[in-house]
Formats: structure tokens, sequence, C-alpha cells
């Protein structure tokens, strides 16, 4: 059996991994892109709510299971910011480059060891849109924030975010080794368990 799946987001970066980590399984899973759904608002307060409500929007646009992923970068030294923002730190969505910058003026001068932060990825199932029990993973990444950019795989704060247990940025990885470590994978790790649980593998 191979049931479809929407894929509840517009981010090329996050398809492109999906796909890449999805090979394994027995499900086909489209982008909404594919059936012209547009950016659901993101009027959540947490991870969770917004990937929620990506993934109710994908289920009620093309009535199929859905799939979100809601995602972010915390620093510490700025409390958490830009967190559930990070999309849309330095004013317009998706902006990569501006985000970064924006990230990099905000630690000028910081010294390392206060440098800490962390990937989230909270990932929402729905099977429709009225499903009062969808399944959420989530999934985190340990590291700090660089002084300059380094790299050229990956997307978003890839090249700003390093990761100590291999020393260098996550965008100077093999997608194969990010794909291993990073808080989609676990997330994504997480899913399948409950997935199982519910017998749907
Ligand atoms: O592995 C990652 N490597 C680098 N950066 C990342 C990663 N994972 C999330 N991020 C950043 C990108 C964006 O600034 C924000 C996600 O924002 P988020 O709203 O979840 O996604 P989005 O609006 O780009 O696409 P969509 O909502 O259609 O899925 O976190
Ligand atoms: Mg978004």
């Amino acid at each position: 059996m191979s049931q479809t799946i929407v894929l509840a987001s517009n981010n090329a970066g996050k398809i492109k991994e999906f796909n890449e980590l999805l090979s394994q399984f027995n499900f086909e899973v489209k982008p909404q892109g594919d059936f012209h759904v547009a950016d659901a608002e993101e009027t959540g307060l947490t991870f969770v709510e917004n990937a929620i409500l990506k993934a109710r929007h994908a289920c009620a646009e093309t009535g199929l299971p859905a799939l979100a992923d809601d995602s972010g970068i915390e620093v510490d030294f700025l409390n958490g910011a830009p967190g559930i923002y990070s999309a849309r730190f330095a004013g317009e969505h998706g902006n990569n480059e501006a985000n970064n910058a924006l990230l990099l003026e905000k630690l000028a001068g910081v010294p390392e060891e206060q440098r800490t932060a962390r990937f989230h990825c909270v990932l929402a199932f729905m099977r429709h849109k009225d499903d009062p029990t969808p399944i959420i993973a989530h999934g985190s990444w340990e590291g700090r924030i660089l002084e300059s950019a380094e790299g050229v795989e990956g997307f978003g704060y890839d090249p700003i975010f390093f990761v100590p247990e291999k020393g260098c940025s996550s965008a100077s990885l093999p997608k194969e080794v990010k794909n291993q470590l990073s808080h989609r994978a676990k997330a994504l790790a997480e899913l399948v368990e409950a997935f199982k649980a519910r017998q749907m593998l």
C-alpha cells in the first residue's frame, strides 16, 4: 500500500530533506505546492500550534492526510529568540541571508561560550482537517552560533550553526550526516515510533 501524504511546507530546503529522510518508507509524500496550497498563517505562539495550523490547512485544502514541520532556532543569549519567528527574524519571511546577518549582528562581540543555540523541529501529522488526535513529534539539535557563515549545504541558519560533535557548521556537513544528526531527523524518528504504536507502519 502506498498512501499519499501531503507535506504541508513550501520551504524547498525542508522538502528536499523530507524526500531524503522519507525515502525508506512506503508513503508517497507530495509537497503541498503540487496541490497549489499556499502558506498557512502561522499565528500560533508555539511550534506545536503552528505545526498543527499548517497540517490542518493542508488537509482542508487537499482532503488528504498531511505532515507539517514548524522549526526554528533558539539562541540562549537572546533569551530564546528568534524561536518561532526564525523565518521572519529580519522582517521579510524566508530571507535567509538577512536573517543570518541580523543574528550575527546581534551576537557581535559575544564570546563563544555564550553563543549556545539549538534548532527545534516539531512535526504534526493529521489524518484529516478535524483530526482530534494529531501525532506530534519533537527533535532538537544543540550547537552554537558561529562568527561568520561557513559552508554551502543545507538551508536557513545552517551556515552559521556550529555542530560541536563534527567541529564545523551544519552547512559544511554532507547531507547524509545532517540527516542523521538534525532536529528534523530526530523528530522524524519519534514520529515513526508513534506511527508504529498506532499500527500505521
Ligand atoms: O535544518 C535547518 N537548518 C537551517 N535552518 C533551519 C532548519 N530548520 C529550520 N530552520 C530555520 C529556517 C527558517 O528560518 C525557520 C523555519 O521556519 P518555518 O515557518 O518552520 O518554515 P518555512 O516558513 O520556511 O516553511 P513552511 O512553513 O512552509 O514549512 O527555521
Ligand atoms: Mg513558515
